[in-house]
């Protein structure tokens, strides 16, 4: 059984029922695969395709451009650009304990920004004469996204018979980020080596996350019938988003709607000697920074909590920092 690809045009002005049916099948295909697949959502594809355009432009800005842009590590939250590497992704997921040394980078570089009125972590731009209209893209892109985020978080709800409002009440989206992605070209040998991947499988640490993958294919998600082995996304067209259910919706529901694990690695397909390049957009809806992020009463019933209470912010700043090792 592989990912349907759902048709979310009931968001745009379906009838009540048309969202109701969108919603339940939305909500199994989370439920079962921890991701799903939209056509018809509500980001305009002509967005999608100048966010692109602009994110190609960004990465190829000479270095001394991008390195006054560079993301703190130490920071809760990433801004501005990740130099290939910095990233460890394998410390999310892959370490079993043995390995202490700080390796494992990813193949790729990224840059980070969230909501334009950000105060507390202040985004960082190249300046307009380095990258025009770059700024008013991504701020664009993050409206965008964070209104099918939020749409999508009242559609759970409602499935799940509950308050609409039971999670979007929590999220307004100025916590929440854009993330986009950068896969140079790497020899197949060293990525077939192991000991570098594009990205090595996590859980988002946000709600749900939006990615628009590439036309270059190399997300794969985790096959639950078979643990520890991934399936690759199928990629249909830029019409599409990817939903996936992240690490904050594992803990509200008590692990009732689990996060979905995935990866990025090469095409399988892949004969020549390297890799192609790859990009992605991504979109990470996080919970508000001063809410609690522990289980929700409305999925505790009489259940033990499996997860601390936490504020976002604290979440978020620990999961940050596994992935930025020594
Ligand atoms: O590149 C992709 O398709 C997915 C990227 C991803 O999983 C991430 O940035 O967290
Ligand atoms: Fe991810």
């Amino acid at each position: 059984m592989s990912i349907p690809t759902l048709d979310a045009s009931a968001l745009s002005g379906g009838t009540t029922e048309q969202r109701a049916e969108f919603a339940a099948k939305l909500l199994d295909s989370l439920n079962t695969f921890g991701f799903a697949k939209l056509v018809n959502h509500t980001v305009p594809v002509p967005l999608v395709q100048e966010t692109f355009d602009q994110i190609k432009r960004f990465f190829k800005l000479p270095f001394n451009v991008k390195v006054p842009l560079r993301n703190d590590p130490k920071k809760g939250q990433q801004r501005g650009w990740s130099v290939p590497g910095e990233e460890k992704t394998w410390w999310l997921e892959s370490n079993t304990g043995d390995v202490k040394e700080p390796n494992f980078g990813d193949n790729k570089e990224s840059f980070d920004c969230g909501h334009p009125d950000d105060q507390q972590f202040p985004n960082k731009w190249p300046s307009e004469s380095d990258l025009p209209g770059y700024q008013k893209t991504m701020d664009e892109f993050f409206f965008s996204c964070g209104d099918l985020t939020l749409v999508l978080l009242e559609s759970m709800a409602t499935a799940l018979n509950l308050d609409p409002k039971v999670f979007t009440s929590r999220c307004t989206n100025e916590a929440s980020t854009i993330r986009i992605n950068h896969f140079p070209p790497i020899e197949r040998a060293t990525l077939d080596e192991g000991k570098i991947s594009r990205i090595w499988p996590h859980k988002d640490f946000g709600i749900i996350s939006l990615v628009f993958p590439d036309v270059t294919p190399g997300l794969e998600y985790e096959d639950r019938s078979n643990p520890g082995t991934f399936i690759p996304m199928p990629y249909g067209s830029d019409e599409e988003v990817v939903v996936i259910v992240s690490e904050t919706m594992q803990r509200w529901t008590n692990n009732q709607i689990r996060g979905g694990l995935h990866r990025v690695t090469r095409p399988r397909d892949c004969e020549g000697e390297t890799v192609p390049e790859r990009w992605s957009l991504v979109y990470f809806n996080k919970a508000d920074r001063d809410v609690n992020v522990g289980p929700l009463d409305e999925f505790l019933g009489d259940k033990k909590p499996v997860y601390e209470d936490l504020t976002a912010l604290e979440y978020q700043t620990l999961r940050n920092a596994a992935h930025y090792p020594g």
